[in-house]
């Protein structure tokens, strides 16, 4: 039995337009970090304004904290979010076949793309003042496929891949579980165990990958992530370090 985490608010809302945008109106009236889930969102948002589609059943969920420090500190937050993504799936299938983690910020299934992870940072000053991190997860329904862009990987759900059937409130138990349990590490022992644990779980890791930036195009084997969680990829014109990129496979 996974328990609910010290410390963590929730609150778990019918429909609203983004759990995103939400985090935003209610970040100034908490005390502490809380988790936001929907069963329906009307405007939900993926990486680079891209539409995210999330039928009932999936996870929607946006997590609101105030990290303290800078906005680079506040972007690895992005793999602590994947590996609690990744831990909680192994927690409530109880099998870790499959799962891998892609650069940035997504979770795989079988090769296919089972959750998306999107950090918005707001607020004055140097520091970032909050930060949210807005996590779907498939659990029941995969978009269509061809509701995703050329290119992109097959969207699958947790249902269709392993015949779980998990509900969204039982995953966002183990989910932040599971992320407290990470966060825990990061702030304690900085970037450094969150970076292993997640090149232990790094999809193509050691393999060729096509990287795109809005304005390059970038092919070669994805040898690391630096200790900023860069991308660390080796061309035949030599080192690519790339801050931000959409990956192929
Ligand atoms: O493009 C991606 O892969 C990131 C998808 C992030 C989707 C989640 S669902 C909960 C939160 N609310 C949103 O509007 N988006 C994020």
């Amino acid at each position: 039995m996974i328990s609910w985490p010290a410390g963590y608010g929730c609150r778990v809302l019918d429909e609203v337009d983004s759990t995103l945008d939400e985090a935003r109106r209610i970040a100034d009236t908490l005390s502490g970090p809380e988790w936001i889930m929907a069963h329906r969102q009307t405007r939900a948002r993926g990486r680079r304004g891209r539409a995210w589609i999330a039928p009932e059943g999936n996870l929607s969920a946006t997590l609101i904290l105030r990290p303290g420090g800078g906005p680079e500190k506040a972007a690895q937050r992005s793999f602590v979010g994947a590996l609690a993504v990744h831990d909680a799936v192994v927690a409530v299938t109880g099998r870790a076949e499959g799962l891998a983690c892609k650069w940035p910020n997504d979770v795989l299934l079988n090769g296919g793309k089972l959750a998306g992870i999107l950090l918005e940072s707001f607020g004055a000053g140097a520091d970032v003042s909050y930060l949210a991190i807005g996590i779907g997860v498939n659990l029941r329904e995969a978009p269509p496929a061809d509701a995703v862009e050329e290119g992109a990987l097959r969207p699958v759900s947790l249902l269709s891949e392993t015949g779980a059937d998990v509900d969204p409130e039982t995953f966002l138990t183990a989910l932040a579980a599971a992320y407290d349990h990470y966060e825990t590490h990061f702030v304690t022992y900085g970037f450094d165990p969150i970076r292993a644990a997640w090149l232990q779980r790094a999809a193509k890791l050691g393999q060729p990958i096509t990287a795109r930036t809005g304005t390059s195009e970038f092919t070669g084997t994805f040898q690391s992530i630096d200790e900023a969680g860069n991308l660390v990829l080796m061309t035949p014109r030599g080192q690519v370090i790339l801050p931000a990129a959409d990956i192929y496979f």
